[in-house]
């Protein structure tokens, strides 16, 4: 699957035409993390449909989704932006942004430089960097890039394979591991137990997918994990807020 959606990545890149330039303020994602609002960092997701899921959430409103995690004071937002596969949108990406006041990471599979300059276009704060996409050295380049232009990245892997291939060209600031293998879709949060260690102490990690109960995420706290990326879990439920609250053993009272 991974093949075939990076496939139809290197399609699309050919077809790209670039918006106008348009002034954001950018926020960085890592500060947000890092003096997070609560025990551990945040990034919500707003995602209407997956690959391994199809759709998750039928009614999807992505401002309303936005606001209502503003309201439970999120630390940032990641916006699918994939089309085919996601059923996302940079569209969804530039509305978000104009209304909220915490960071967007742009989540898509970035293989071309184009679309680093596409997301600064269209609002992106942060961008997403693949391990199992990118060689680390073009991995690095792109990262370099999307730094000199005003924005920050996630990097991403999920074997200790390819960590260690990263590495040993440079040490992300921010890094995740993503707990969904994404070849076979299977999710495992002692996928971040596992590579905990091999992290550099000044990359901040965020454990990514397969974030369910507040018990999973006790236990990537306790891993070591500084945040987390969550998606499925809030999509799932009418109210995205209520969800987030849930996750972290908050009480819900209605007024609220
Ligand atoms: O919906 P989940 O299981 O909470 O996962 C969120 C996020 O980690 C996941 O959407 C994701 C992580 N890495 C990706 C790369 C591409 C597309 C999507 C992803």
């Amino acid at each position: 699957m991974l093949t075939k959606i990076i496939e139809t990545k290197y399609e699309e890149v050919k077809k790209i035409i670039l918006p106008e330039y348009d002034i954001f303020d950018r926020k960085s994602l890592y500060k947000a993390l890092h003096n997070s609002n609560r025990e551990i960092g945040l990034i919500a997701e707003v995602k209407k449909a997956s690959p391994s899921k199809g759709i998750i959430r039928q009614e999807f409103n992505p401002t309303q989704i936005a606001l209502d995690y503003m309201n439970v004071h999120v630390d940032a937002m990641s916006v699918l932006t994939d089309e085919l596969y996601f059923q996302g949108s940079s569209q969804y990406l530039r509305d978000i942004k104009e209304l909220v006041d915490v960071p967007v990471l742009r989540k898509d599979f970035i293989v071309d430089s184009l679309q680093i300059e596409q997301s600064v276009r269209v609002g992106a704060d942060a961008i997403l960097l693949i391990g199992e996409v990118l060689e680390p050295t073009q991995l690095h380049e792109f990262y370099s890039e999307a730094y000199e232009k005003g924005l920050e990245c996630l990097v991403e892997v999920h074997s200790y394979e390819i960590l260690e291939k990263i590495l040993k060209v440079f040490e992300p600031k921010i890094l995740g591991v993503n707990n969904r293998n994404l070849k076979t879709f299977s999710t495992s949060i002692l996928q971040t137990k596992e590579l905990v260690t091999y992290i550099p102490p000044g990359s901040l990690l965020v454990s990514e997918s397969g974030i369910h109960s507040h018990q999973d995420l006790l236990d990537v706290k306790g891993y070591g994990a500084k945040a987390v990326l969550v998606g499925e879990a809030f999509m799932k439920v009418e109210k995205p807020g209520d969800a987030v609250r849930e996750l972290f053993g908050e009480k819900i009272n209605d007024e609220g």
